[in-house]
């Protein structure tokens, strides 16, 4: 039986954790370096997810790739993100790995899955075969290394043979505490702005060491495939009909799927 949906989300919103609740619309990095350049929700999100008395059919998963050269960090900014440690010894991704986050977003329970690529020439054509159905690519590079950034238009086409123009594209520096000159940091980040400009892609440049800004590139991946995914009008209640992705959300509370060459 169908609960009500101010008690479901009660429930729901026990088990989400409170650094996972999006009540705002995220800031993007910074505002010149975006092409997504909305500044709340759409109206109809938000109409929908605050009525107390409408039924929130809308897409309740949304898939992100990371992708990027070897080492450049991806695992550690899952691991940042999705567990809050850092490890400075470096561990190949064989194939890919996911993680599925939680969030409540305007109160309503929203999933990120994660897929973690291997950066490693030998896994390509394992990894490649998960990039399909996105909603969100992000492309990393490692902030002190040029030739990482050169590389991301080659993972930004190889990401859109398989999705359409719809997917969400960010450009993610990492490693930003090596930079510890201001001078060369505001170099390769004008770099990467150049770069984010050409692929079409929000720039973020984040640390896994410390943290910083790590979370609000992930809740700004969140808000954004969250406001495009829902559905809108005859498409919503289409959902409402075939009985799909209707509330509430059976996801288990946190998932994770290691080193996993052989599912989709
Ligand atoms: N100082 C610093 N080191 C980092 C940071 N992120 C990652 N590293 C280090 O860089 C190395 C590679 O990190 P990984 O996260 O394994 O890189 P990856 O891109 O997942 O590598 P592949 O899966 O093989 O493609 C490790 O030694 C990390 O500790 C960071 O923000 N700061």
């Amino acid at each position: 039986m169908l609960q009500s949906r101010s008690s479901t989300f009660k429930m729901m919103q026990n088990e989400v954790q409170a650094d996972r609740q999006i009540s705002s619309f995220p800031k993007p990095y910074r505002s010149d370096a975006t092409p997504y350049s909305g500044i709340d929700f759409d109206p109809y999100v938000k109409e929908s997810c605050c009525s107390s008395t409408s039924l929130v059919a809308g897409l309740t998963i949304a898939k992100v790739i990371i992708l990027g050269d070897v080492a450049v960090g991806k695992t550690s900014l899952v691991n940042r993100f999705c567990h809050e440690i850092f490890d400075s010894n470096y561990k190949a991704t064989i194939g890919v790995d996911f993680e599925v986050e939680q969030f409540n977003i305007l109160k309503v329970p929203f999933n990120l899955q994660i897929w973690d690529t291997a950066g490693q020439e030998r896994f390509k054509s394992i990894a490649s075969s998960y990039y399909r159905r996105a909603h969100a690519v992000i492309i990393t590079f490692d902030m002190t290394n040029a030739i990482s950034l050169s590389h991301c238009y080659e993972w930004k086409r190889e990401a859109m043979l398989v999705n359409n123009k719809y997917v969400h594209i960010f450009l993610v520096g990492t490693k930003r505490d090596i930079l510890t000159s201001p001078k060369a940091f505001s170099e390769m980040e004008s770099r990467g702005m150049k770069v984010a400009a050409e692929l079409g892609a929000e720039l973020w440049c984040v640390s896994s060491r410390t943290g910083e800004r790590v979370t609000e590139m992930f809740h700004r991946v969140a808000a954004l495939t969250f406001n495009s995914t829902f559905p809108r009008g005859d498409e919503r209640m289409k959902q409402v009909a075939l009985g799909g992705n209707l509330m509430p959300f059976k996801n288990p509370s946190k998932m994770s799927h290691q080193k996993c060459v052989s599912c989709t």
